[in-house]
């Protein structure tokens, strides 16, 4: 059963102490400064509660649909971001110089997250009056997704995301949207070049080989359906996703197909 927002309110002080005591779950709320800089009513005290519900992905499975229709539901409640991504990247924040390259030390995460977990908490605004009745949730994809060592997103982190959360709410509810990783992989594939064009610059390195990992590791971890061989059929190299592209294309094509099981037999 998902936890309901709940009282006791925790104050801004006790946060650490409450963390230690463990007495943080899915549901705590505490009283943080209202955001703001107009001195009044900022300075009345928000209410802020951690979510019961997390959606961790699969990025472009269709995350923001579910996370519209829950948020039409009465006693739900959604973040205040379309995407939080405090486990994998709002937690560095918390982190002396940062995190470059791969995490190792867990403990130095956990010491982030028992100083830093109420600047989480704040992006679960609840109204006073609505403590009790609603469960907050939120959906951040980055959270079951390979990270890349792309400037400010640490390598490696997703490994550590489910013990962070789990340490910080132990009664959370996690959900993990599945779609075909063929198709899958071709949304991201365009949405990667739709964002370098936002951004300005060439589109095939600036997917830095996120496409290509996504690719590989949903085809043999997520879906099962093949393994991989570098250059072999269904390969590609890291530095092609065109290619790669061109591949999921055909791969697509083929389990399309009636009666047609090759896909599921490709080496
Ligand atoms: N109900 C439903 N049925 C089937 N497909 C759906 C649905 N809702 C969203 N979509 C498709 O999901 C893709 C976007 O997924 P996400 O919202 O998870 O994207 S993101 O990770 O937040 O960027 C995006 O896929 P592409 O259009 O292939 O890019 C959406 O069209």
């Amino acid at each position: 059963m998902a936890k309901f927002t709940h009282g006791p309110l925790l104050s801004p002080s006790d946060a650490t102490s409450a963390y230690d005591a463990g007495a943080v779950d899915s549901g705590t709320c505490i009283t943080l400064p209202s955001g703001g800089s107009t001195p009044s009513p900022a300075t009345v005290p928000a209410v802020s509660c951690l979510p019961s519900l997390v959606c961790v992905g699969m990025a472009k499975a269709g995350t923001d649909e579910l996370r519209g229709w829950l948020s039409l539901h009465p006693n739900l409640s959604s973040s205040t971001d379309r995407e939080v991504q405090y486990f994998n990247h709002g937690i560095f924040r918390a982190m002396p110089g940062g995190v470059v390259g791969p995490v190792h030390h867990r403990s130095l995460l956990e010491a982030a997250l028992r100083t830093s977990w109420s600047e989480y908490a704040a992006r679960f605004p609840v109204p006073r009056e609505h403590i009790g009745r609603v469960l907050t949730f939120e959906k951040s994809p980055g959270y079951a997704r390979p990270q890349h060592n792309l400037s400010r997103v640490a390598n490696g982190i997703e490994r550590h995301v489910p013990f962070l959360m789990r340490r910080l709410m132990p009664s959370v509810r996690l959900v993990l949207l599945l779609r075909d990783p063929v198709a899958l992989v071709r949304s991201r594939f365009v949405h990667c070049l739709r964002q370098a064009g936002r951004q300005r610059r060439p589109p095939l390195p600036s997917c830095g080989g996120a496409v290509e990992r996504d690719y590989e590791s949903m085809l043999t971890a997520g879906a099962g359906l093949l393994r991989l061989e570098p250059g072999g059929a269904a390969g590609g190299s890291p530095l092609r996703p065109v290619a790669v592209a061109r591949d999921a294309e055909a791969l697509y094509a083929l389990r399309m197909a009636p009666g047609d099981t090759r896909a599921r037999t490709l080496p």
